[in-house]
């Protein structure tokens, strides 16, 4: 029997009616019933009307019980959905992704996609539950992200088993291809807000450097790149031994010899964040801990200048006693200090830091250093031989590289680099006088640098060869005074302070260059 349309027009109003007021009814109770007890509503009526579906559902939390680290189940998930869902979702949300070049869609809040695996259909939903704010109204509300997995309870067990391991599996190579590395600072330039989840702020890491472009004999060169390598695919044999998946490097030298340069170079060679920790904006060794457990794998965790951050020297100033000079040197080394703790984070330090040497030790390789794996702990100095030995003894700094002045085999990669040049007539030059005097590879490329359109290759190099002479006759002019200075007898402390000093690290570096 069919309706007529008037009746169906009524039912259809009555109907939409109906729903219409539920939703309203529905809205106010949420707005105005109290959390704990929708909650429990919410909880009763998921129980009954689970009896009777034939559904199961999967939830995946972005962070489970210790709330301390998003869960690496979310993670992947949320890959291989962005790859698998952009297709199909209607609602999309859009984020810068690799090299800042292109877009990556995403399925936004409240979004449904459904997947296809062996015939199975799946519903993914992408949804939160906000949690509301606490009664001082300080904290804003907590929001707490999931996603819903839905399937049939036929295919229980291939869901659970062989699908969920495929979209783990994609997902995180799908991480592993779009990964955008990230520069990630404790500055307190970037204050976070006390609610904020996470205590590092990042950028995109975008330093050109590697390994090809540096300066560096190329035996000790082909000999770091083998050991990063090898490093990072030692997983099982880590696990064999016993020892947590990281590794410590040592980087010393005079500045601009490439230290910080290398960092980026490792980080671009096996594809890893950065994290640059600012130790003096550390509160004390818990705020330290607190730090290393939010970095995540596949990571170098860099404190650059670690003489300047921490007084770590102190113990050895103490039992050394004080030589001839000495305060001179000490106000010297204090400016020098100051001013790379001004230069490297833009005097934003503070030094009111409690972080102690053993909540340092722990800090690379106590128990909590363990968790996340794949990663390298690099510190940079300029002077090695002021740092405790404790520091920096193999088993906590594997391997300690020295960086030194430019070789003549350097100076041909930088040749190469600025100007597309293998070989010139000048270079028999520059060969003579790099064996007389030392110069850092930053010189040698600064003067390298075209410093007007006119520059030409030539020009470059002999502004590099004045550049030495220039050098040169200051070392002559050094010398001849220490020689006046050392001639008169009340001058002998000073020669014995002078091996001590600047000149005597500089000798020692010509005798390991390259
Ligand atoms: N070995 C090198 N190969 C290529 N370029 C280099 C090298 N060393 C230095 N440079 C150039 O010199 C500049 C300064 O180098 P870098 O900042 O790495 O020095 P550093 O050793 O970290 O100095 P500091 O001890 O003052 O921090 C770099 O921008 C880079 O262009
Ligand atoms: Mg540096």
């Amino acid at each position: 029997m069919e309706m007529a349309p008037s009746t169906m027009a009524e039912m259809w109003t009555k109907m939409g009616s109906t729903i219409a007021s539920f939703m309203f009814i529905w809205a106010i109770f949420r707005q105005y019933c109290p959390y704990e007890l929708r909650r429990y509503i919410e909880k009763y009526t998921h129980t009954i009307t689970g009896y009777f579906s034939p559904y199961i559902k999967i939830s995946i939390h972005e962070f489970t019980g210790d709330r301390l680290k998003r869960s690496e189940a979310y993670v992947a998930v949320e890959a291989y959905l962005s790859a698998n869902s952009s297709k199909t979702a209607r609602r999309l949300k859009a984020e810068m992704g690799k090299d800042s070049t292109n877009l990556v869609l995403s399925m936004d809040e409240y979004e449904k996609v459904s997947d296809e695996f062996r015939g199975a259909k799946v519903w993914w939903v992408a949804s939160k539950v906000v949690s509301p704010s606490r009664p001082m109204g300080y904290y804003p509300e907590q929001e707490k992200r999931y996603y819903r997995l839905t399937f049939h309870k036929r295919y229980r067990e291939m869901i659970t088993g062989a699908y969920l391991e495929h979209v783990v599996k994609e997902g995180k190579e799908i991480r592993v291809r779009n990964r955008q590395r990230k520069l990630y600072t404790n500055s307190p330039g970037y204050k976070w807000p006390s609610y904020k989840q996470t205590m590092w702020s990042h950028i995109v890491f975008e330093h050109p450097a590697t390994f090809e472009t540096m300066a560096l004999e190329p035996s000790k060169k082909k000999e770091i790149i083998e050991d990063l390598v090898t490093f990072s695919q030692s997983k099982e044999f880590y696990s064999r031994i016993g020892k947590a998946w990281k590794r410590g490097y040592l980087l010393y030298g005079p500045p601009g010899t490439g230290k910080s340069t290398m960092i980026a170079a490792m980080a671009n060679l096996l594809s890893y964040d950065v994290y640059d920790l600012e130790l003096t904006a550390v509160k004390d060794n818990t705020e330290l801990r607190k730090l290393l457990i939010e970095t995540t794998s596949k990571s170098i965790i860099v404190i650059e200048d670690i003489d300047c951050s921490l007084d770590l020297t102190g113990q050895r100033k103490k039992k050394g006693g004080k030589a001839m000079g000495d305060e001179e040197k000490e106000k010297m080394e204090k400016e020098r200090r100051e001013a790379k703790e001004e230069s490297n984070h833009g005097g934003g330090g503070g030094g009111s830091s409690k972080v102690t040497l053993s909540g340092l030790l722990n800090f690379i390789d106590g128990l909590w250093s363990a968790c996340g794996g794949e990663r390298l702990i690099v510190f940079t100095t300029n002077y090695v031989e002021k740092l405790d030995p404790a520091l920096i003894r193999r088993g906590r700094m594997d391997k300690h590289i020295e960086l030194s002045y430019c070789s003549f085999e350097g100076f041909k990669v930088l040749a190469k680099n600025y100007l597309r040049l293998e070989t010139h007539p000048l270079f028999d030059t520059i060969e003579g006088l790099m064996k007389e005097v030392d110069i850092t590879p930053a010189d040698v490329a600064e003067s390298l640098m075209p410093k007007s359109p006119l520059d030409d290759a030539e020009r470059c190099l002999r502004s590099l060869i004045q550049a030495l002479e220039e050098a040169k006759a200051e070392d002559a002019k050094k010398v001849a005074e220490q020689e006046d200075m050392s001639s008169k007898p009340i001058e002998d402390h000073g020669g014995a302070a002078a091996t001590e000093d600047g000149v005597q690290h500089h000798e020692n570096s010509v005798s390991e260059k390259a």
